[in-house]
């Protein structure tokens, strides 16, 4: 007789804190004084930040927070935020309507690509790159700007169970810099694929990605996309949970770029990164892991945390497509 549950393959469970503990220090001696990578450059401000910073968070799913390193350090967001302006859009508008008026799909290229835009039949691009960022940015409706980037701004503390701020200096250098971003947003314009005022949207994105962030704020906002879109450090429900599936779904099809699938390959875990040397990862129902170290490889992903976050989640067993 054969009993689903009672033979073969035994369910992976969550593992424990001690554990958890052990691995992230492994990681961290390992990793610490490992080179490669440079930091953004395009973004005068990013260039200038210390290449040596390395911190490591996790937030366990029943709210445990372990920090190691240089965990409190506040460093420009970048594109992490697309996750939770996403998780916005999705909130107010739907699953569906994001799906048909912006796009799920892979580009399989660069975050800033323009080429993304013009192969897609439909001009449909993922949220998580800049040009479905910009576009989701526009597809949040509020009666004005402020009033969204109050909705914003909420959305953020609600992930982060405190509120964040923009590094002004960080906005300006984005804004003096961002004329390829807007040449994008008016692309999409051009193919009725822009749903709000162009000059707006792209300002409040590149706002977003100007949000001084920790390691610590980081794991806590992954950590509600491990936990059902309820924050396990506040305990407050975020966003509904049949979001939280779809938003991991962009984030393994396009989390790291056009080096997604190599990412994917080795992790077999959803995850984003930021060119301000931030890069998040979530275990669905167990975790979520968030490591920071500026130098960035040619996609704009952090060479270090992806190495880091590579020896964790092999050494934890948190791979989505392993069974043991
Ligand atoms: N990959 C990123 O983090 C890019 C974000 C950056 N603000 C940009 O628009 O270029």
């Amino acid at each position: 007789m054969f009993y689903w549950g009672h033979s073969g393959a035994q369910k992976k469970t969550s593992p424990t804190e001690k554990r958890i503990r052990e691995v992230m220090q492994q990681a961290y001696n390992q990793f610490k004084s490992s080179s490669g990578g440079a930091n953004a450059s395009y973004i005068p401000y990013l260039a200038n930040i210390d290449p040596e910073l390395f911190g490591i968070a996790i937030c366990t799913a029943d709210g445990k927070v372990l920090e190691l390193g240089d965990t409190k350090y506040e460093f420009g967001i970048e594109s992490i935020s697309k996750v939770f302006v996403l998780a916005l859009a999705m909130q107010q508008r739907g699953a569906k309507a994001v799906e048909d008026s912006i796009g799920v799909n892979a580009t399989g290229m660069p975050f800033n690509s323009v080429m993304a835009v013009e192969l897609d039949p439909h001009r449909a691009v993922n949220p998580l790159v800049n040009a479905g960022a910009m576009a989701t940015n526009s597809f949040i409706r509020a009666p004005n700007s402020a009033a969204k980037w109050a909705m914003i701004d909420d959305m953020m503390a609600k992930f982060a169970s405190r509120r964040l701020s923009v590094i002004q200096q960080l906005y300006a250098s984005e804004t003096a810099t961002n004329l390829h971003n807007r040449a994008i947003a008016w692309l999409l314009y051009s193919y009725g694929r822009f749903y709000g005022d162009v000059s707006e949207s792209v300002d409040l994105y590149t706002r977003a990605c100007s949000y001084g962030s920790s390691t610590r704020d980081l794991a806590i906002m992954a950590g509600t996309l491990a936990n059902n879109g309820v924050n396990p450090v506040s305990r407050e429900k975020v966003i509904d949970a049949v979001l939280c599936p779809r938003i991991l779904a962009t984030m393994i099809t396009e989390g790291l770029y056009d080096n997604t699938g190599s990412w994917v390959y080795h992790t077999g875990l959803p995850a984003k990164s930021g060119v301000g040397g931030g890069i998040i990862a979530v275990a669905p129902g167990k975790m979520a892991i968030a490591v920071f170290a500026p130098p960035l490889d040619k996609s704009g992903n952090s060479v270090k945390a992806q190495k880091a976050l590579q020896y964790i989640i092999d050494e934890l067993k948190l791979n989505l497509f392993s069974q043991g």
